[in-house]
């Protein structure tokens, strides 16, 4: 339609992207299209956006919220939330999504391959060979068997099940602990984490951080895991008690840690550089192009779903 001036008239919903200067979101461009997009809180469309696209771990708070009076939804790039302040989007009556199945597979496949790597000790014999050992050293230490390990999956969501049904066709046995049990689910279900630590071989973290979950897995679940068990974090640093993880590695009170997620990103705890029972990774389980295309197809589906009075496609829930 042309306005009296002549000018096209642009009914591109307006939207917010909401981000840390270091953190673009993947495909951004795409979004345009559908659009008219702006990034600065402290723009005047500020006042009348009722959408605004959480780009990665960039913080919404309550003070971020108060320079958005007509807000009603916040799409997160996620599939953990916890760097939004839920309870006061709740309070607001502003509905939140998050990646939803977007980046499942992928974490999935990444908890398996450190898991893998971790066992069988991928990264450190490639050290080994770089380095020039094998013809001095000749064979290298031995790693373990994947078939046969009981696995324990703290939070069977979305990425969880994905693990799950990853390692059982490896021919591992899978129990899990979530907030509730699910009723639809098979495998053995522990209500707490210890209980599920002392009946595995590997812990693999991917629940979402919440104050429930903060340092899920503490000294007494460690210990529960014991010297001959592995943990895998593909959730967020803070559901591990970083510091003993620490002295239970460096001590070889467990057998070893595959972990894509820390306490205080991009600071790694030094004591873990040394040590091969440990493969660190900088926080990419979700980074592959077929991943990026996935979430931008979700953030553009809850987007036009909102815009259009639909449900929304990925609300976000708590496993
Ligand atoms: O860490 C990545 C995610 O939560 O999707």
């Amino acid at each position: 339609m042309a306005t009296e001036d002549n000018e096209v008239e642009d009914h591109r919903p307006l939207v917010l992207i909401h981000h840390l200067p270091s953190f673009k979101l993947p495909l951004q461009d795409r979004l345009i299209t559908h659009f008219r997009l702006f990034d600065s809180l402290a723009s005047p469309e500020a006042s009348s956006v009722r959408a605004l696209i959480c780009v990665g771990p960039t913080t919404v708070t309550a003070d971020t919220l108060d320079h958005l009076p007509s807000l009603r939804l916040v799409v997160g790039s996620s599939a953990g939330l916890d760097h939004v302040d839920l309870a006061e989007c709740r309070r607001r009556g502003i509905a939140v999504t998050n990646a939803g199945d977007a980046n499942s597979e992928n974490v999935a496949d990444y908890a398996v391959a450190l898991l893998l790597d971790v066992l069988r000790r991928v990264s450190a014999a490639d050290r080994f060979v770089r380095s020039g050992l094998w013809p001095q050293m000749g064979e290298y230490p031995l790693g373990c068997k994947l078939g046969g390990k009981r696995i324990g999956i703290v939070g069977l969501g979305s990425i969880g099940s994905e693990v799950a049904k990853r390692l059982v066709a490896f021919g591992c046995t899978v129990a899990y602990n979530s907030r509730n049990k699910k009723p639809s689910v098979l495998y053995p279900y522990y209500a707490n984490v210890h209980d599920l630590a002392v009946n595995s071989d590997v812990l693999i973290v991917c629940c979402a951080l919440t104050n429930e979950t903060h340092h899920i897995i503490n000294k007494d679940v460690l210990t529960a895991l014991g010297r001959e068990g592995f943990i895998i974090n593909v959730g967020r640093g803070a559901l591990v008690d970083e510091k003993e993880l620490v002295q239970f590695l460096v001590q070889g009170e467990i057998g070893g840690a595959g972990l894509d997620v820390f306490e205080n990103e991009p600071n790694v705890p030094k004591e873990l550089f040394a040590l091969d029972n440990v493969v660190l990774s900088p926080h990419l389980a979700i980074s592959t192009p077929e991943s990026f295309e996935a979430l931008n197809e979700v953030i553009i589906a809850n987007l036009k779903a909102f815009f259009s009075s639909k449900p929304l496609l990925s609300p976000f829930q708590q496993e």
